[in-house]
């Protein structure tokens, strides 16, 4: 008997093209995503030293974060976003690479989009130059962000250079109490381990909580494994995962699939592998969660209090509360739910799927959004989009005052036109509160898309429970 393996070792050791002496190895890249930003230099590169990319069929691209989420028909307005997409367009063209323009109807965020053509299978090493690619792992693919110069190797050899990462297993115990979501579990998690808890592992999240959880909440929850610093996140495919996949687009079909789904079932990580650590949480330990500060693991429970400094373990934890409470504009000891915000921001990568959707639809319905506050959603892609209207959930928003727009990363990041004015305060479903993230001066809590449809109908932050 060989020696029990964890999901993750199974990958690696199926895709090592050589392994050097320091463990260093050369991995076979089964999908690469590519997007806007991190692509123009790395396809100039290949232009530069006549190569081709390797495996154009095995390449999928999309322009994301540059979109403008209303008024396509008139284009970018804005210059260097227009220049980024163009770039993208014409690479892929000159390089035979599959695109989804800014007007197909299956353009969305890079991270929405693998998923949901079923490019994204499980087994799978997946790339993107982009850090939340952490995402694939939902369906138990090893899946990293990779830089620039990184994406140009891919391309031209659709192979890349990776050091071995430890295995670390997150298991989360029993049943999520009542308004509870994945946005919940894995905020809570980062507030556990901290933002550097994950550095130098890869994360397989495990346990009763996680497996009942529905794909759209496995990869709310992967997404996130970067933000806690580790390199990539898994979850086992099960019968929820093969259930996703089946009869999308890019999916094994037919005889394929049977196929397909016996390796699959192969790769959840073997009765007594090894971890290099084990973190256990308790499901009825976690309540909808807020964060307060600009770092992920700045987060509270939304009955909590604002900390103080004085709460910080050390004295760097100490001065970085000063300087989150500051930034801000927030009291220490203040409660959470007193925080009156002015914007919500409803959609990424992290939380733009169906699913959320759904949720912000069931706590909308009937309700309005609070006067004071700018409400917007913005579908993860053209195709959640289009489900979100087959199900009357954009009938529901519009009623109530949400603002429903066209796909992209929007103002999870802000590189297009939304964004936050200096001190405005906005309710986010996305995943990084940090300083200027949604423009420059403004303030980020992040939070789950049922939370944010209470903060937007209450106008302040609320406990979604009070609207159930
Ligand atoms: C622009 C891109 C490189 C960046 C990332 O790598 O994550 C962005 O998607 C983000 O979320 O900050
Ligand atoms: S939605 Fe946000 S986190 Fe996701 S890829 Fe876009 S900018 Fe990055």
């Amino acid at each position: 008997m060989s020696n029990p393996r964890t999901l993750f070792d199974k990958i690696w050791d199926n895709h090592v093209v050589h392994r050097q002496d320091d463990g260093t190895c050369l991995l076979y890249i089964d999908r690469h995503l590519v997007h806007e930003v991190t692509s123009p230099q790395a396809f100039e590169g290949l232009r530069m030293t006549g190569r081709k990319v390797r495996r154009p069929e095995n390449t999928l691209a999309v322009p994301d974060h540059n979109v403008p989420t209303s008024g396509r028909a008139q284009g970018i307005a804005d210059e260097e976003s227009r220049i980024q997409v163009e770039t993208l367009s014409r690479n892929c063209e000159e390089f035979g690479v599959q695109l989804f323009g800014m007007n197909d109807i299956r353009q969305g965020v890079v991270h929405i989009i693998g998923p949901e053509q079923g490019f994204t299978l499980p087994g799978m090493t997946i790339v993107c130059g982009d850090s939340h690619t952490a995402t694939h792992g939902a369906f138990g693919s090893l899946a990293f962000g990779i830089g620039t110069s990184e994406v140009e190797h891919v391309l031209a050899t659709q192979t890349l250079i990776q050091k071995p990462a430890k295995n670390m297993r997150i298991t989360v115990e029993g049943d999520l109490l009542p308004g509870v979501t994945a946005k919940d579990m894995i905020l809570h998690i980062i507030g556990v381990i901290g933002t550097a808890g994950g550095t130098g592992y890869v994360i397989e999240y495990a346990g009763e909580a996680m497996r009942k959880l529905s794909m759209e909440g496995r990869m709310t929850i992967c997404n996130m494994s970067i933000e806690a610093g580790a390199r990539a996140g898994l979850i086992a495919p099960d019968e929820t995962t093969f259930e996703y996949i089946k009869g999308r687009p890019l999916a094994p079909k037919a005889g394929n699939w049977e196929q397909a789904v016996a390796y699959w079932k192969t790769l959840p990580s073997d009765a007594g592998a090894k971890y290099d650590k084990e973190i256990v949480v308790q499901a009825a330990d976690i309540e909808p969660q807020v964060t307060w500060g600009t770092s992920p693991e700045d987060v509270v429970g939304i009955s909590a209090f604002v900390p103080a400094p004085s709460d910080g373990r050390d004295a760097n934890k100490k001065s970085a509360i000063e300087r989150s409470l500051d930034y801000m504009g927030l009291k220490a000891g203040q409660r959470v739910q007193d925080i009156i915000i002015d914007k919500v921001f409803i959609g990424s990568c992290t939380n733009g799927r169906i699913e959320d959707l759904r949720e912000v639809a069931r706590i909308a319905k009937g309700r309005k959004v609070a006067e004071s506050v700018y409400a917007m959603i913005v579908p993860g892609s053209g195709l959640v989009k289009l489900q979100a209207e087959e199900e009357g959930l954009d009938e529901i928003f519009i009623e109530a005052g949400f603002d429903w727009r066209e796909p992209g990363c929007s103002m999870c990041l802000a590189m297009n036109a939304d964004r936050l004015s200096p001190g405005e305060r906005c309710a986010s479903t996305s995943n990084r509160n940090f300083e200027g993230r949604q423009g420059r001066g403004g303030r980020t809590h992040l939070l789950s898309p049922a939370m944010a449809a209470a903060a937007a109908i209450a106008g302040h932050l609320a406990d979604v429970r009070d609207y159930e």
